[in-house]
């Protein structure tokens, strides 16, 4: 039953003159996926969805579900369901006729909604609770619920809006094995929104990134770690290692010293960024740079620290690498800094668009 969804050339303009909500964006949700929608506050994630669910209306551009054009069909005709960051129960119904309410309003027997109820809240690991009231609820049962009723509706898409955001870390973590267990069982279509980059690496398959209304990048997030196509993009997810430079012959030279690149890269000014995981701190003979620790942060049994490296007639650059458990290092040590090539990424300096990706550019 899961719906093939594509936006095409998606555009939500609120104040004629400001800077769209949304800009051309153009993506798929195949049939039986799930895309996150990873973006920072006021990017854009929410409106995606409205306009696909048809709660706004695109300024330009379009929504099509298994080719059909959805311009003009009102929301409860699209075949979607929509889970919010808050669940929106009915406090005074019981949690099953929460479930089942959408049944009852399209005829369905008291009796079938309720069986139809129950088997959802089974799918969602709530069989039992079918008779409480939907106020007696902790806030996990509660946005399980919601789940549940969101596919009772048996919809072609399901859209999540922050859904788990509301939640502390351990319910979130039991939230993500749900929505694990469901898409294996059910295989949804499902685009989701969220501003957590773990939360999109453990649901989705793909997961776009949007910025100031942008589709920055889209991709599965191996790949957006590994290969960010603009510093907003490495940001995103963490990167802090930004070491600008020039790119001439292949090669990246910064402070850090003349870098062989992985890849293609085009000539001109370009920023390097690499993973912290992928740094690690070596002898003086096999490294690839030079420098002082000016930072050391716990990560649990990690350390993440910061080597500051002089530049030759350049500013120093900043470069962190993730220590494995048991290494240690104390602030003010000189390390060898080893940065495979595979880890190596250059970017466009700030201000240029991701499109102007030096590796896109043909040398
Ligand atoms: N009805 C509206 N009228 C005017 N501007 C709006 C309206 N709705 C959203 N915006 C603006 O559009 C931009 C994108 O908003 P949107 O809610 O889609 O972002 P978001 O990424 O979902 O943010 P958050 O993570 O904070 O929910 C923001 O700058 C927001 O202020």
């Amino acid at each position: 039953m899961s719906g093939s969804l594509q936006l095409t050339g998606l555009t939500r303009v609120h104040t004629p003159g400001a800077p769209p909500a949304l800009e051309d964006l153009t993506l798929a949700v195949p049939a039986g996926s799930c895309v996150a929608i990873l973006g920072p506050s006021g990017s854009g994630k929410s409106t995606v969805l409205r306009l696909t669910a048809g709660l706004d209306t695109p300024t330009r551009g379009a929504v099509h579900l298994d080719g059909r054009d959805l311009a003009g069909v009102v929301p409860e005709r699209r075949g979607m369901a929509m889970v919010f960051q808050r669940p929106l129960l009915f406090p005074h119904l019981s949690v099953r006729d929460n479930v089942g309410f959408a049944d009852r309003v399209r005829g369905l027997p008291r009796r079938q909604a309720r069986e139809r109820a129950e088997e959802y809240l089974g799918l969602v690991q709530l069989g039992g609770f079918g008779s409480r009231p939907a106020r007696s609820l902790s806030g996990g049962q509660e946005q399980r619920v919601a789940l549940a009723r969101a596919l009772a509706a048996e919809p072609r898409v399901l859209l999540l809006d922050e859904p788990f955001s509301a939640l502390d870390t351990g319910l979130r973590q039991e939230m993500h094995e749900l929505l694990a267990d469901l898409r294996l069982r059910l295989a949804p279509t499902v685009l989701l929104v969220t501003h957590n980059p773990a939360e999109a690496d453990a649901l989705a398959d793909t997961v776009a990134v949007l910025d100031a209304g942008r589709l920055q990048q889209h991709g599965p997030m191996r790949e957006l770690y590994a290969r960010p196509r603009s510093l907003a993009v490495s940001r995103l997810l963490g990167g802090r290692t930004e070491v600008p430079g020039t790119v001439a012959g292949g090669r990246h030279r910064s402070a850090l010293g003349d870098l062989e690149l992985p890849d293609l890269v085009a000539e001109g000014p370009g920023v390097l960024v690499v993973r912290p995981e992928a740094v690690t701190l070596v002898s003086a003979a096999d490294a690839d740079a030079r420098g002082t620790v000016v930072q050391v942060r716990r990560r649990g049994l990690r350390a993440l620290v910061t080597v500051e490296v002089a530049g030759r007639g350049s500013s120093p650059a900043a470069v962190d690498a993730e220590l494995p458990p048991g290494q240690e290092v104390a602030v003010g040590a000189a390390v060898g800094l080893r940065i495979p090539v595979t880890a190596r990424c250059v970017v466009p300096p700030a201000g240029l668009p991701a499109g102007a990706s030096a590796r896109d550019r043909q040398p």
